[in-house]
């Protein structure tokens, strides 16, 4: 009877507090609410009630003292379609069939030696973003590393998800980017049948419901043939083996008949859906959202830089990059990725919880069929347990009254991926991906910004939607490290014994033949004619290495014997290899022959 209400908001009749929920960035709209109500806020969205939960205590009262009624998932219509009437992980409400897939999710696509199996396929891709990252360097261009690390984070979620490797022009590339973007973007529309059921109908006439009903068969269309292909083990590529259609399929043949529930083409395709979003966007917004940080803290980047090349490297000469192996080494990287997490959570509201019961806490009701936000975000950013709590210091986690926070939802002060039956189960791949890729974009290249920009002009505006992202795109020059041991071989086409790459040599446009080649192995590429070796520069800033910086080591000319006899003996300007006598004709040439006022004597002969 002594029962309290829920602080909150006043909202107006029917629309309850609609107009007020600011979308823009509703996890910081929340947390100045919670200034004001307090860590336990009610509002009501049209006629869907919803609790807030803003500090630690309370958090753990929902995700852990009463996980059980808490960890339903809002059966919101969006939802309900992209998951296949909710035949997935992420979206499902809490339910036998829900505990079956979130098992074959955890234990057998998620475990830690599946997590292990794919680690070839983390390090190739972090190997070949690197070397699109020195390619642009090379030529002094600015690198959109928003952009990069997106894709490379595509890349390898279809990759894992299934053995195929799209190329950046790829058209099916572009294809599965518009799917995730308009799929996203259709997550986050407005549907009346959500907050107004008795008006549901009118989502038929604003046009999301066929913009819902066309991404949907979009989507279906695409999961289709991929599971078609692997359904056909003998022509598929190998690739595709042990990829997450490769072990649903296995799973679904494996199907016993007592199993509680029966694996269908929908299933494998909910779980497809859940990997590209729970996958994607998460692991690429924290590594950008930690470089973001890292170029405005250039002290911590330096800090960083000073653990990765000389803990690691300063052992071993020859290591070129950072392998999985070396991450337990790394507990400052470790820190600036918890920092990050911290900050700047890609899922700052994590996923809505929805009660099953009416329940109880702190003296407080609240209803079954409550949407309940845990606001991760604000929770993080409390004074209560954070010194300048605003401020990006990975220290904290080293050294201090934050050292001993961990991130696996046990301590939720730090819960960026949320916590009990409902926490996230990729965190570990999650994690590794972050670290992999962050350690060797510091291990390669020293960062800087583009020219006339400052660190204070970096902004840190989100994107709006389910994960926030950083909205404007981060450009910056990478100037490669150099390695201790970076006596490379330079890349070229091989070539055969005592002839080299002579048979191959096209010597009626060689300069076209070259530039093909510079297209393929980069802007210095070594051959090989018969015994003499050969190195060719194709770009300008290569250009500017040899002609400028090393000039003096670069400016002889090859004993050619043809060219030899014709200068005789190399007694010319242009044949004559680098020496007094060269330098002599020369001088006589600049001074004497081609000086301005010699050319302008020639003049009437031009004329004539
Ligand atoms: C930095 C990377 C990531 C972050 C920050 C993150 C965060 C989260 C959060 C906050 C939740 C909701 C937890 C809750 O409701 O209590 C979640 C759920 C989930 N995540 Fe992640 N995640 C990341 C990476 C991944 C990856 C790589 C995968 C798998 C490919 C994944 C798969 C899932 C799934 C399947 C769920 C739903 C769990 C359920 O409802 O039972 N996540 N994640």
């Amino acid at each position: 009877a002594d029962r309290k209400v829920i602080p909150g908001p006043p909202g107006l009749p029917l629309i309850g507090n609609l107009h007020q929920f600011d979308n823009s960035a509703p996890h910081e709209y929340l947390w100045r609410l919670s200034h004001k109500y307090g860590p336990l806020i009610s509002l009501k969205l049209g006629s869907l009630p919803v609790v807030v939960v803003s500090s630690a205590r309370m958090a753990e009262e929902v995700m852990k003292t009463h996980d059980l009624e808490f960890c339903s998932r809002p059966p919101m219509v969006g939802f309900r379609k992209l998951s296949y009437d909710f035949s997935d992980i992420v979206l499902a409400p809490y339910n036998e069939e829900w505990r079956e897939m979130r098992k074959i999710g955890v234990s057998h696509l998620l475990s830690i030696k599946r997590v292990q199996s794919f680690r070839p396929i983390r390090e190739d891709e972090v190997a070949r973003m690197i070397g699109k990252i020195s390619r642009e360097a090379a030529e002094r261009k600015v690198t959109n590393l928003s952009d990069t690390i997106m894709t490379f984070a595509s890349t390898m979620i279809c990759r894992i998800a299934f053995g195929k490797r799209y190329d950046e022009k790829d058209h099916q590339r572009r294809r599965f980017n518009y799917l995730l973007r308009e799929a996203q973007a259709v997550f986050a529309l407005f549907y009346f049948s959500d907050f107004f059921p008795r008006i549901g109908w009118l989502d038929h006439y604003t046009g999301t419901f066929s913009r819902l009903e066309k991404i949907f068969k979009e989507l279906d269309a695409f999961y289709e043939e991929l599971i078609d292909e692997h359904m056909d083990r003998k022509t598929r590529p190998k690739s595709m083996e042990g990829d997450i259609i490769d072990i649903m399929l296995e799973l679904r043949q494996g199907n016993s008949s007592s199993s509680p529930v029966q694996l269908t083409m929908d299933h494998i395709k909910a779980m497809l859906m859940n990997v590209f979003f729970a996958g994607t966007d998460t692991s690429a917004g924290t590594i950008t959202w930690a470089m973001t940080m890292l170029m405005k803290n250039p002290n911590v980047m330096q800090k960083a830089q000073a653990e990765i090349r000389e803990v690691i490297v300063g052992k071993h000469e020859k290591k070129l990059s950072i392998d999985e192996d070396d991450l337990e080494k790394l507990p400052y990287v470790k820190a600036i990725v918890k920092e990050t997490l911290r900050l700047y959570s890609p899922v700052p509201l994590l996923l809505p919880r929805y009660t099953m019961e009416n329940c109880t806490i702190d003296g407080y009701e609240i209803p079954r069929n409550t949407l309940v936000y845990v606001n991760g975000w604000a929770i993080a950013r409390d004074p209560k347990y954070y010194e300048n709590p605003h401020e990006f210091f990975p220290d904290r986690f080293l050294e201090g009254k934050n050292h001993k926070i961990d991130i696996t939802g046990q301590e939720f002060e730090l819960i960026p991926f949320g916590s009990g039956r409902r926490i996230c189960p990729g965190s570990s791949m999650g994690l590794l991906t972050v670290e992999l890729t962050l350690a060797n974009l510091l291990h390669s290249f020293n960062w800087e910004l583009p020219q006339g920009m400052k660190k204070e002009d970096i902004d840190t505006e989100g994107s709006t939607g389910v994960s926030v992202l950083k909205k404007n795109d981060l450009l910056l020059v990478a100037k490669p490290h150099p390695k201790k041991s970076s006596k490379k071989g330079i890349p070229g086409p091989p070539g055969l014994p005592l002839i080299g790459n002579l048979h191959q040599f096209d010597n009626s446009a060689p300069h076209k033949y070259l530039y093909q080649l510079s297209k393929k192995y980069g802007p210095l590429l070594s051959l090989q004619l018969g015994s003499l070796p050969v190195v060719v520069v194709s770009s300008a800033r290569m250009a500017e290495e040899v002609m400028k910086t090393h000039d003096l080591i670069f400016c002889s000319r090859p004993p050619m014997v043809g060219q030899r006899k014709l200068s005789y003996s190399g007694k010319d300007i242009a044949l004559a290899p680098y020496n007094e006598e060269w330098r002599e004709m020369r001088k006589i040439c600049v001074v004497h022959l081609l000086s301005i006022k010699r050319v302008q004597l020639f003049r009437h002969i031009r004329e004539d």
